[in-house]
């Protein structure tokens, strides 16, 4: 007899929650050192394993540690687990967290990441950034080859209210395909208001290309036709007055620095057949 629509639904959800439950883990076990004291700890259902997986450790070593939230899902995540919560604006200046964990909505070839689906992106950037490694978790459905390519939704991007129609034609004269202010419904009527009081635009771009693109020969990149590589369309992003913070994730890997890279040194995936794929910084794929 046939699976009806309904039980395939079903099993692919649940497919989908167990690779996020496995990569979670997996980035727990390699990632979390018993002598790190600061930790920071993402947005999004992907990271709920990661706190689960936290939680079920040892308590003598994770009554220790700190943990600091990325917005108010990631503060009730981390109490609800009787972990102990910090802020990163009580971290001292000059002490990085030691790790990192965080969810994305795509991640492409070269680590670039696309966040911010789950309307969190500001506060996710400044821990990823404030840690000395930062580890991404994701299911398969998140690996891509380039940014744009699965995740047609457009690039989370978060807005001071005031400004967000003049960013919304801009974005458009730069090539953006039909950017809009996110919606609250079905949840809440009007926009999405995020944990900073900003609204959300996504705005899609064509598949975003990366720097082995144009050394095989590939032309533009630099908006030409609406058709930016990742580096170039951040730049030219975060420069639109207004903008407080976009969801692109790009630049330094991470390795050799203390801190302030966006890219993650290692992405985990849940795959569909109940392993984990690592990629890590300097690979190449
Ligand atoms: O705004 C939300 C965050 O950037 C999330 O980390 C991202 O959307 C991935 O979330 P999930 O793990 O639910 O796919």
């Amino acid at each position: 007899m046939s699976m009806s629509t309904a039980e395939s639904t079903k099993q692919e959800a649940a497919l989908v929650e167990s690779s996020k439950k496995a990569a979670a883990y997996q980035a727990v076990k390699d990632y979390l050192k018993p002598e790190y004291r600061h930790v920071g700890i993402g947005s999004g259902s992907t990271v709920v394993y990661v706190v689960e997986a936290i939680a079920e450790l040892d308590r003598d070593i994770t009554s220790k540690m700190a943990f600091y939230p990325t917005g108010e899902q990631s503060r009730q995540l981390i109490l609800n687990a009787g972990l102990r919560l910090s802020y990163i604006e009580d971290l001292p200046i000059d002490r990085a967290l030691d790790v990192a964990f965080d969810g994305a909505d795509e991640v492409d070839d070269d680590l670039n990441l696309i966040k911010g689906g789950g309307a969190c992106l500001m506060q996710e950037k400044i821990v990823a950034t404030s840690a000395t490694k930062f580890v991404c978790v994701a299911d398969f459905r998140k690996i891509s080859p380039r940014l744009g390519t699965n995740w047609k939704k457009g690039i989370p991007i978060e807005v001071l209210p005031m400004a967000a129609e003049r960013v919304l034609l801009e974005l458009k004269e730069i090539g953006s395909q039909e950017p809009r202010i996110r919606s609250g419904l079905p949840g809440k009527a009007g926009p999405i208001v995020t944990d900073n009081g900003m609204l959300i635009i996504d705005a899609p771009f064509p598949p975003l290309l990366l720097p082995k693109d144009k050394e095989s020969g590939v032309k533009g990149g630099n908006g030409e036709d609406g058709v930016w590589s990742v580096d170039a369309l951040a730049q030219r992003l975060i420069n639109i007055v207004g903008i407080a913070e976009i969801g692109l994730f790009h630049g330094h890997n991470g390795l050799q620095i203390a801190r302030g890279a966006q890219k993650p040194v290692a992405a985990y995936f849940g795959m569909q057949d109940g392993g984990v794929k690592l990629m890590k910084a300097g690979d190449s794929a």
